[in-house]
């Protein structure tokens, strides 16, 4: 059968099936959304930290830096102020000081021009006393205060020593002398030295730290100086941004570089610098990121699993559900078959142990209550006890032994027959077929009975006779049964009585003479006709003298009393051999034989008389 398309499979569904699988689905986007703003509030809240940091971190080298140019202002106008007063004592020893901590680190030379530009005292020189003529006319921080631009400390863009090949930033400062303009001290602080600074602070590769003035210049940058250090003109973050420049943070992609970081900077106004901090975005969040990936491959896989057990789960509900409706189908078929049929039928329901299904002619047949609701227990409790463990066996799945009869006491005959049925390896119930066979029965016993009778006398013929003598030499063989005997007759000369008065009237002989061994008999013998005019006598528990004395009782019987026939009383005699039963070897055939040897013997020595066996005899 092609199956049917999905949406009719969908409308299969349970309510409660489809109710889970609505909650599934509820439960999984909602998981879904709580999921990824989780992240999104992670990597906000890292970002947050990360730029609390950085703030702190421009912070605390805003004010490292304003230290360390606080220091030199205040040493370089003392030394200005010793310098205008020409007190060389304390000139020198003031110079001297910037051979100490913290400048001796700070400060890679320091120097004086003289209102000429030239240089008159450079610590680099031995004795301060340069060798050659240096003019420093032509920089920026000589001309600044030359030409009186500039009061106080002025401090210049970075410059690369002609000889050293090092960049430094020079920070200079007028002199006076007499009034008048006198030189300028030059101090000159490396721009490996601010930057070293900054190394410690930061780690990761692309975190960077740069001291700029507020015009743009880089004094100082940690990463790649030798690109930022003697250009003019590259944007810092706060003027890109157009944020306030004092102080401030936010992502930006650095002009410099290209890379997205998060940045912190601010000024230190009274030297006209800006330190801006920044670290790289990528590296900060990499970390989250990576354990972010992991949580949603890993989410990513339960969903899907969830989903596909619940599609399994859906589909196996739709099939248990198909299965119940042909189930149903099935069983409603069954019933309507069940009432019409003609003989008697219950059927049981595996689903439901207390109900079952009757047709009319059980009702009829088990004399119950018509029209009337019938479960199961009422059933058993209704019908007789010889029935019911035959027709309502406790367990579902046994049948009862096919056409099993069973007696009423009221003397009926029913029959049962059982089917266990099953669809698509489903039970579908145990159907039972029930019969009253009685008028069969009744005749399969006759006839029977007529298979092992002789039908002229009535005695059991020579096959039931054989049956029974086998039994009794098989009891006796096992010691179960005591001695026993067997009596051999026939009648002397019947060929005459035949010949001279019809077979018919032979018959009617052969009829009394059955008659007169029934009445001279106990009930526990056995007589049967074995031959023609054969008879046979089975008597158990039964010792040889007593079966002698019966067989001579017998003899007399016969002799003393005729046979009422059509053509008058007939008298007649018969001769009998005997065979003992006993011993653990006895055998029915050899005793019939025995028995047979016998009344030959009787025969010949002159009939009308009872023999015994014993070995001499010879056979006929
Ligand atoms: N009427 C009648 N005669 C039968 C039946 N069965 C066998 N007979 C006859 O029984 C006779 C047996 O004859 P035999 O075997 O010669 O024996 P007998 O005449 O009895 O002589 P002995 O046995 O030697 O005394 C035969 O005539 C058979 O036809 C039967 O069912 N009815």
């Amino acid at each position: 059968m092609p199956s049917p398309p999905a949406f009719c499979s969908l409308r299969l569904l349970p309510g409660k099936t489809v109710a889970g699988l609505v909650a599934l689905l509820f439960l999984a986007f909602s998981y879904w959304a709580v999921l990824l703003n989780s992240h999104e509030q992670q990597r906000q809240s890292l970002q947050k930290q990360t730029q609390l940091r950085v703030t702190q971190v421009a912070h605390v080298l805003a004010n490292q830096v304003s230290m360390l140019f606080s220091s030199i202002d205040y040493a370089t106008a003392n030394f200005a102020l010793a310098h205008a007063a020409t007190e060389l004592p304390a000139e020198e020893r003031i110079l001297a000081s910037f051979a100490r901590p913290p400048f001796d680190q700070a400060i890679a030379q320091v120097a004086i021009a003289d209102a000429q530009g030239k240089i008159v005292y450079s610590s680099l020189a031995p004795h301060g006393q340069p060798q050659t003529t240096v003019l420093i006319t032509d920089r920026e921080h000589f001309l600044v205060h030359a030409e009186g631009r500039i009061s106080g400390l002025y401090v210049g863009a970075p410059v690369l020593g002609r000889v050293s090949q090092q960049w430094t930033v020079q920070v200079s400062r007028a002199l006076q002398r007499n009034g008048q303009f006198g030189g300028v001290l030059v101090i000159s602080i490396p721009c490996d030295y601010l930057t070293s600074f900054f190394h410690d602070v930061f780690n990761q590769p692309n975190d960077v730290i740069s001291l700029r003035r507020a015009d743009g210049r880089f004094l100082a940058r940690s990463l790649h100086p030798e690109q930022v250090l003697d250009r003019t003109g590259i944007l810092d973050v706060a003027t890109v941004l157009n944020a306030s420049p004092s102080h401030g943070s936010a992502v930006a992609v650095s002009p410099v570089d290209q890379v997205q970081r998060l940045y912190a900077w601010e000024m230190v106004p009274q030297f006209g610098l800006r330190i801006t901090a920044g670290v790289d975005q990528g590296a900060v969040l990499a970390p989250l990121e990576k354990s972010i990936h992991e949580n949603l491959v890993f989410s990513a896989i339960g969903t899907l699993l969830g989903i596909l057990g619940a599609a399994l789960l859906a589909h196996f509900s739709v099939q248990r559900q198909r299965m119940i409706a042909r189930l149903h189908l099935a069983q409603e078929q069954l019933a309507a078959l069940v009432k019409r049929f003609p003989g008697g039928v219950v059927l049981e329901h595996p689903l439901e142990p207390e109900k079952i299904t009757i047709n009319p002619a059980l009702t009829q047949l088990l004399h119950l209550p018509p029209g009337q609701k019938i479960t199961r227990s009422m059933l058993l409790a209704r019908i007789p006890e010889e029935l019911q463990t035959v027709l309502l066996p406790t367990q579902p799945d046994v049948e009862a032994p096919q056409g099993e009869a069973v007696a009423l006491s009221d003397g009926r005959v029913l029959e049962v027959v059982q089917f266990l049925l099953q669809t698509d390896q489903q039970a579908l119930g145990r159907l039972s077929l029930v019969q009253d066979v009685t008028a069969r029965h009744q005749r399969q016993t006759a006839l029977e009975q007529l298979a092992l009778t002789d039908a002229l006398t009535g005695l059991p013929n020579r096959r039931a006779f054989m049956l029974a003598l086998e039994s009794e030499c098989a009891a006796i063989r096992t010691q179960e049964a005591p001695e026993a005997a067997l009596i051999f007759l026939d009648i002397d000369h019947f060929k005459r009585i035949n010949d001279t008065y019809g077979h018919g009237v032979g018959d009617e002989v052969l009829n009394h003479l059955g008659q007169l061994l029934r009445q001279g008999l106990r009930t526990s013998d056995v007589p049967g006709r074995v031959g023609g005019e054969e008879f046979a006598i089975l008597l158990p528990r039964t010792s040889l003298a007593q079966t002698q004395a019966l067989a001579e009782r017998l003899r007399q019987s016969l002799e003393q009393n005729p046979a009422p026939t059509s053509a008058g009383a007939l008298e007649f005699r018969a001769s009998f051999g005997i065979c003992p039963l006993a011993g653990d070897e006895v055998d029915a055939a050899l005793c019939l034989q025995r028995a047979d040897m016998a009344l030959y013997h009787a025969k010949n020595t002159g009939r009308n008389r009872v023999c015994t066996w014993h070995p001499n005899l010879q056979p006929r």
